[in-house]
């Protein structure tokens, strides 16, 4: 089997339910809010406790977390069609998230990087086979898109198009890719297929190069090909059930919010979004409906044309060389990672998904070192963030309630169930980043020589007691970034935001060297 065909083998994840939390007025609501409210009310215990006098610090204020039962634990799912959901153990209303390293293990796949004898150094380089199952998830449709109703944009398609529109696939083949850049919806360009580059939960992503203009920028991009659930597939049977319409409707939900967000965003290490193959995907408040009216037999790819970082995701790339990053390395990367995290919250957009597979390289870390004694290192960006599928725009002190993100970044606040200031739930995650590139671990994974109780706990009763500690940097190393770690895993009423990321040592003193900070 060739790399394209086992990419698009491997088992489709589908979008799940998530529905939002119950409303203020309902019991578990109040109890759950009571409950943080005691949280926060505890004295802060240390965040770096010795071994010998440590005692989980949520363990007296909330004794249930050493219960299973009532955590809300994410779920394990093993992936089924969507059609079977309701076959699935998972509580409608509980917490779905991503399950880790699912795209590594794509990858790892991939390019072979996981031989057979390849030593493991840490648990963030665990080898493929013993990658847990995945978890899934949907920010919940209770929260509005943002959409920006520009007339220009309708204006601006051609009336040829809008005649043909719903039927773009007439101009698509598998290997040539037909689209359009932002806002010049009347020059159709064409690209090249060249290789799969990657794979979430709701997407495939491809790389093109250009057969038709001479823009660099334009040269290679990355094809971001939304994944549609099965039941979407069948259109015929089902379009009048409510899950069916259930379905449509959060996904075109989640789409527009993603196009509408990375559309208004323009910053050296934020991703760009470059085009689309069918401008209707922008233009429309409800896309997806609109399309499937014009053609109800099958809904058209949709192709987000993406600038492209050709060094991949940095777990990748941290695994492909075994973890043990140098310090100026991990310090640059997290500096542009915050000076990217500064830009969204300044613009009040919160991202939900930071994690290492999100952030992606423009160049390998050999290249990187290569640039050090050259004017470049400080002219030009090496990352850039991606993945906005969870994005949202909010009031500056709005509370969020979807229960969304990855497993191993999600905040205690958001495990617990209640509502929770986004601003600080990136923070955290930001918090899981650094630590990670500094362990080659990440945080609330058992500890090394963990026993097999402990081993047998789930990383979310690690995540809600603030279960971490420093391994491989010692207690007393100078490492400003330490205090970045210690200043974010930890309560939301002590934990930085992003100004008090930005202004530590550990990033000030990079961002200040750089041309485009
Ligand atoms: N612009 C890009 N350039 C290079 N590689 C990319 C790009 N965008 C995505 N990728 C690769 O594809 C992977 C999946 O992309 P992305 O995270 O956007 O998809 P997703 O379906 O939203 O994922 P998730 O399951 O995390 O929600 C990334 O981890 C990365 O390896």
């Amino acid at each position: 089997m060739d790399e394209y065909s086992r990419l698009f083998s491997q088992p489709k994840t589908p979008r799940l339910r998530q529905d939002g939390f119950p409303d203020s007025t309902d019991k578990q609501q109040e109890r759950t809010s009571t409950d943080e409210n005691k949280e926060d009310n505890q004295k802060a215990p240390s965040i770096v406790p010795t071994s010998e006098s440590y005692t989980t610090p949520l363990t007296v204020s909330i004794p249930t977390f050493e219960n299973v039962q009532t955590l809300p634990t994410p779920m394990t799912y093993t992936p089924l069609s969507p059609g079977n959901l309701s076959m699935s153990p998972i509580d409608q209303s509980s917490l779905n998230i991503p399950k880790r390293r699912s795209h590594a293990r794509l990858l790892d796949d991939m390019l072979s990087i996981a031989q057979p004898n390849q030593r493991v150094v840490s648990e963030l380089i665990a080898p493929a086979n013993l990658l847990p199952q995945r978890v899934v998830s949907l920010p919940t449709v209770a929260e509005e898109t943002l959409y920006s109703d520009s007339a220009d944009d309708k204006n601006n398609i051609k009336e040829a198009y809008l005649s043909e529109s719903g039927d773009y696939t007439d101009k698509y083949d598998d290997e040539t890719l037909q689209g359009f850049l932002l806002d010049h919806w009347d020059q159709p360009l064409l690209w090249r297929k060249v290789r799969p580059i990657g794979s979430g939960n709701f997407s495939n992503v491809l790389l093109y190069e250009s057969m038709d203009q001479s823009d660099p920028k334009m040269a290679q991009v990355a094809v971001k090909r939304l994944k549609y659930p099965e039941e979407l597939s069948h259109v015929e049977q089902i379009n009048t059930s409510l899950r069916y319409k259930e379905t449509l409707s959060r996904l075109e939900n989640s789409l527009t919010r993603e196009l509408q967000v990375l559309k208004s965003l323009n910053h050296p290490c934020i991703v760009k979004l470059l085009g689309i193959n069918n401008p209707i995907f922008i233009t429309s408040k409800k896309p997806l409906h609109d399309l499937i009216k014009k053609n109800p037999r099958a809904l058209p790819p949709c192709d987000m044309i993406m600038s492209y970082c050709s060094a991949g995701d940095l777990l990748a790339a941290v695994m492909a060389r075994n973890g043990g990053l140098e310090i100026w390395l991990i310090q640059r990367i997290f500096a542009e990672l915050a000076l990217a995290v500064k830009y969204l919250h300044r613009n009040n957009i919160i991202h939900r998904d930071l994690k290492l597979e999100n952030i992606l390289l423009k160049y390998t870390f050999d290249d990187i070192n290569n640039f050090k004694d050259s004017p470049i290192y400080y002219k030009q960006n090496f990352i850039e963030l991606a993945d906005f599928g969870l994005c949202k725009k909010i009031e500056s002190d709005e509370m969020c309630t979807a229960r969304c993100g990855s497993e191993d970044y999600v905040s205690p606040e958001i495990l617990m169930g209640v509502p929770y200031d986004g601003h600080l739930s990136d923070t955290w995650a930001l918090g899981v980043i650094l630590y990670s590139l500094f362990e080659d671990r990440l945080p609330f994974d058992p500890p090394p020589n963990a026993s097999v109780r402990q081993r047998s706990r789930a990383t979310s009763h690690r995540i809600a007691r603030f279960d971490w500690r420093w391994y491989r940097l010692s207690d007393d190393d100078t490492n400003t970034g330490k205090k970045i770690v210690e200043n974010t895993l930890t309560r939301k009423n002590q934990r930085w935001l992003i100004d008090e990321v930005y202004d530590s040592p550990f990033v000030k003193d990079i961002v200040d060297t750089l041309d485009f900070a």
